[in-house]
């Protein structure tokens, strides 16, 4: 099961006025679509961006995936949603590049809500009364029972939403309605009051009020693994497969620098280590991946609410060489985590010949993590 998300960020912007449009001016010193797309780490993003935006998106935002919007947020979405077509997409979170505050606990409940069925989106039931109103007079009241503010992300089952945009698109507020439209039932989740969209000029500073008081809680994880040498002709380390004239010993393939770095995810969060989680007595997890207990530490990691910040991994070893293949360690660790090249790193040393590293009987590594809450 792959999770996408799709921030939409074409629009013009003209309510909330500015020199560019919204999504790029700057929030708390980041442009207002970095922080959108720091909210969703750990989770592929397509950013769509209007054309006329391509050499200042690139320019911000080397690392994002970027394809271009229509018209309309509907035709934007849409082009996003053809361009994961051959993805193995199977469930996508649509935002608003204009909603910077999401929470990672606003994710998670989207993301436990697809669990049963096929679409659910957040949203916060009206609390103030409801008048109509013309030429500055109120001229009728409207009842608040049923009522709710829509909010993004939408999340929905992948080949259900392309689908429904694919007939009934056209020119939708958001996706619910196209959702609706082909016949879906749409679950709501609670919303977060926080997760304004920027919209008018004074919602900058609302919206900076609220980074200001967040309380930005940082978890710091250690992690430490070691494995024999035995016969073979390659060891995996950081998920690369590097020759050598012995191999690594294990339950699983032995990658002892990812078991490091994926005990410090766990070791951060308080949540036990690889051992808790797929136990070496059970013969399901024999020769497994390791990407596989990685993938899931920085799983749990969203679910509980945190991302990760940075971190870096030390493999200790006399042979075979790391610096050939750590720039391929990092790009793959940071492929299997979900976030950029530049929160991962892969560096090694030797024990100076002292040790059982020295004597070259097996492989050492240390891992350090950091995780954040939003
Ligand atoms: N053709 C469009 C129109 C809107 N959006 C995106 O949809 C989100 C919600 O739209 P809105 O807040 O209305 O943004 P704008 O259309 O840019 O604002 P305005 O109506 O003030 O011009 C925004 O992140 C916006 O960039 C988009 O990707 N493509
Ligand atoms: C999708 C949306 O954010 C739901 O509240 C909203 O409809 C998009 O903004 P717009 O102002 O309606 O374009």
């Amino acid at each position: 099961m792959t999770t996408a998300a799709i921030i939409v960020a074409a629009g013009r912007g003209t309510r909330a006025g500015g020199e560019m449009p919204k999504q790029w001016q700057l929030l708390a010193g980041k442009p207002v679509v970095q922080h959108t797309l720091e909210a969703f780490s750990g989770i592929p993003c397509v950013l769509v961006i209007h054309p006329d935006d391509r050499e200042m998106a690139e320019a911000l935002l080397p690392h994002a995936r970027i394809v271009e919007g229509g018209a309309t947020r509907a035709q934007s979405v849409r082009n996003a949603l053809e361009a994961l077509s051959d993805q193995g997409v199977t469930r996508v979170l649509i935002h608003d590049g204009a909603r910077p505050l999401v929470s990672p606990a606003l994710i998670a409940r989207l993301m436990e809500a697809l669990e049963s069925g096929p679409a659910a989106a957040p949203a916060l039931a009206v609390t103030d009364a409801l008048w109509r109103g013309a030429e500055g007079a109120v001229t009728g009241t409207q009842s608040r029972d049923g009522l709710w503010r829509a909010q993004t992300p939408q999340a929905f089952h992948y080949e259900a939403i392309l689908a429904a945009h694919r007939a009934h698109g056209a020119d939708a507020a958001d996706d619910v309605e196209v959702a609706r439209a082909a016949g879906l039932p749409v679950s709501i989740v609670e919303g977060d009051e926080d997760n304004l969209k920027l919209t008018w000029p004074g919602d900058f500073a609302r919206a900076e009020a609220i980074l200001k008081g967040r309380r930005m809680e940082i978890r710091l994880g250690n992690g430490f693994d070691v494995h024999a040498f035995t016969a073979g002709d390659h060891v995996w380390l950081c998920g690369v497969k590097v020759p050598h004239d012995k191999a690594l010993l294990g339950h699983s393939d032995a990658d002892v620098g990812m078991h490091a770095l994926t005990d410090a995810i766990y070791g951060a969060l308080a949540q036990g280590d690889i051992g808790r989680h797929f136990p070496p007595s059970d013969p399901q997890w024999k020769g497994a991946a390791s990407h596989i207990f990685l993938r899931h530490a920085i799983d749990l990691a969203l679910q509980m609410g945190f991302r990760l910040m940075n971190c870096d991994v030390t493999l200790i070893c006399e042979r075979p060489k790391v610096g050939p293949h750590a720039g391929a360690m990092q790009a793959t660790l940071a492929t299997i985590m979900g976030v950029e090249g530049h929160r991962v790193s892969v560096k090694a040393t030797t024990s100076e010949r002292l040790g059982f590293t020295g004597r070259e009987e097996g492989i050492a590594a240390i891992a350090t993590a950091t995780l954040v809450q939003a």
